[in-house]
């Protein structure tokens, strides 16, 4: 070595081990970061997601059917959480249809409720909750006999309470909640509450009662009719209106008896029909009608008639406005038969049989004209080639068409005062995501306490965020500090060059 070296050189000479070390170090310090970083992803997973059920069944005036419900065990209070995962459909008519065998009403559920049961998870079964609720087809029953009605309930509850389920209860709920918890429903699955968005309003029509429910800003004119919710630490006013024997099954029977009592009192008369199609003709019961308290009677209605379609579109719509009454409205605004109803707002989803028959009809989109001529052709369409022309479809469903459309028309024009400017606002639907559009996620959603007042806290960031940022720094890391030590070389030798 020689004696006139620089003393930094020589300094350097004498650690051969200097650069070794720093990448020893860089190395060790990169897999510390990354070990971190995976640490924590893996320690933040949700190892195996668990999953947890509910399962409504949705007696109805028609029909029962059977959800189950599934959501992530742990985020319970997220809205967008629950999802429906199965329905089945229970054969044979409504839970109310069984009023003169009450036994036999628990015992059909058998099938259905064995396929729901099916669909849970064997250890998450006893934990499972399951709940029925009975909507305007009971609440008739009960109108008309209590103790009927009662038994029918009890049948249902004596079948429930012996499966590996945990039952809650069966219940007729009434028309504000089917409202209520119908609006819930498609506002939860559209997002609507945690994003605190504009809400969507709901409309259901089953067989038996319609429901009309939509957020408005008007004062509370009829206090029934309103109800107010704190969701997500939002508050909601939202005006609800249930009409019982407005559902299409009722109304149709309504509209029937309007033209029989114009008939002689013969038996088998003839009705002409402007709802159904020229070339129908069927003999019906006189009871099929009268047998219900939506229906008035003199003395009890018995033989039979002819039912003779005569499809003309105006008639039909004429006739079937002749079932509201829109003159006396003794509040602010009206929709029919004196019911108060702050003017509509926003948009609104119509599901249940306005989904199925608008669909049917292929009336879910285009203006209310276009419905309306379309509907026109429709019903002068003789029966035979609409028979033809649907050979799948189910008779009676097929036969009623052109008066449930008529109805339907009415029910919103006339009836909610949607005009053909606010009928762009109504989406016909069914389903959002995998889910219904119904009552019954609502319901649940409510029995379950799954919708909080206040908003949950939530990590500022959502788990992917969290996963890219950690492994964002994670790379970045190890990279700047070889890049430290690439500069602190090239100053170490630009010195050296400058020395020597
Ligand atoms: N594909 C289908 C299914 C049902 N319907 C009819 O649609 C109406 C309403 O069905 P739904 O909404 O299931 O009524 P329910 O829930 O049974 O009655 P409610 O809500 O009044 O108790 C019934 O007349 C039913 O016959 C139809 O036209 N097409
Ligand atoms: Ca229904």
């Amino acid at each position: 070595m020689s004696p006139r070296q620089h003393p930094l050189l020589e300094m350097k000479t004498k650690n051969p081990w200097h650069r070794p070390l720093i990448i020893c170090v860089a190395i060790v310090f990169a897999v510390a970061v990354i070990g971190m970083v995976t640490t924590g992803v893996i320690q933040n997973r949700h190892i195996r997601q668990k999953y947890k059920y509910g399962i409504v069944l949705d007696a109805g005036s028609s029909h029962t059917s059977v959800y189950v419900y599934q959501w992530p065990a742990e985020k319970e209070n997220n809205t967008g959480m629950v999802q429906q995962t199965h329905v089945c459909n229970v054969k044979g008519k409504g839970i109310s249809s069984y009023a003169g065998s009450p036994d036999a009403a628990g015992s059909a559920l058998g099938e259905c409720m064995e396929e729901a049961r099916s669909k849970v998870p064997t250890e998450r079964q006893k934990e499972t909750p399951v709940y029925l609720g009975a909507t305007a087809g009971m609440r008739l029953l009960r109108m008309e006999n209590q103790s009927a009605s009662d038994q029918v309930l009890a049948s249902v509850e004596n079948f429930l309470k012996v499966t590996p389920l945990s039952y809650q209860g069966a219940c007729i709920i009434t028309g504000q909640e089917e409202g209520a918890y119908g609006w819930i429903t498609v506002n939860y699955l559209g997002d609507n509450f945690r994003k605190a968005q504009r809400t969507m309003g709901a409309l259901d029509l089953g067989g038996a009662s319609t429901q009309i429910t939509f957020v408005s800003g008007v004062e509370a004119q009829s206090p029934q009719d309103f109800i107010h919710f704190r969701l997500y630490g939002n508050e909601y006013h939202v005006y609800t209106h249930s009409f019982l024997c407005y559902g299409k099954d009722q109304a149709l029977r309504l509209a029937l008896s309007h033209r029989l009592r114009a008939l002689p009192e013969t038996t088998n008369s003839t009705l002409l029909d402007h709802c159904f199609h020229t070339g129908y003709r069927k003999q019906k019961d006189l009871s099929d009608v009268y047998d219900s308290p939506c229906v008035s009677k003199q003395g009890t209605p018995t033989g039979t008639f002819i039912h003779q379609g005569a499809g003309n579109w105006s008639l039909c719509h004429q006739h079937v406005q002749g079932l509201f009454n829109f003159s006396q409205c003794a509040k602010r605004s009206c929709s029919f038969n004196g019911v108060f109803q702050p003017p509509l707002q926003g948009t609104f989803g119509a599901f249940s049989a306005f989904f199925f028959v608008m669909n049917f009809l292929n009336l879910t989109s285009g203006s209310l004209d276009d419905a309306k001529q379309r509907l026109t052709s429709y019903c002068s369409t003789p029966w035979e080639k609409i028979q033809k022309d649907h050979p799948k479809v189910k008779e009676k469903y097929l036969s009623e068409y052109c008066f449930s459309g008529t109805y339907i028309l009415t029910l919103l024009e006339d009836g909610y005062n949607f005009t053909s400017d606010t009928w762009k606002e109504i989406k016909f639907i069914k389903k959002i995501g995998d889910s219904d559009a119904g009552w019954t996620l609502g319901y649940m959603l409510n029995m379950t306490n799954m919708i909080p007042a206040e908003a949950p806290d939530r990590p500022p960031l959502p788990h992917s965020g969290y996963v890219a940022v950690m492994v964002l720094l994670a790379l970045l890391l190890p990279g700047l500090l070889f890049l430290g030590y690439r500069l602190f070389r090239r100053s170490g030798s630009a010195s050296r060059k400058q020395i020597v």
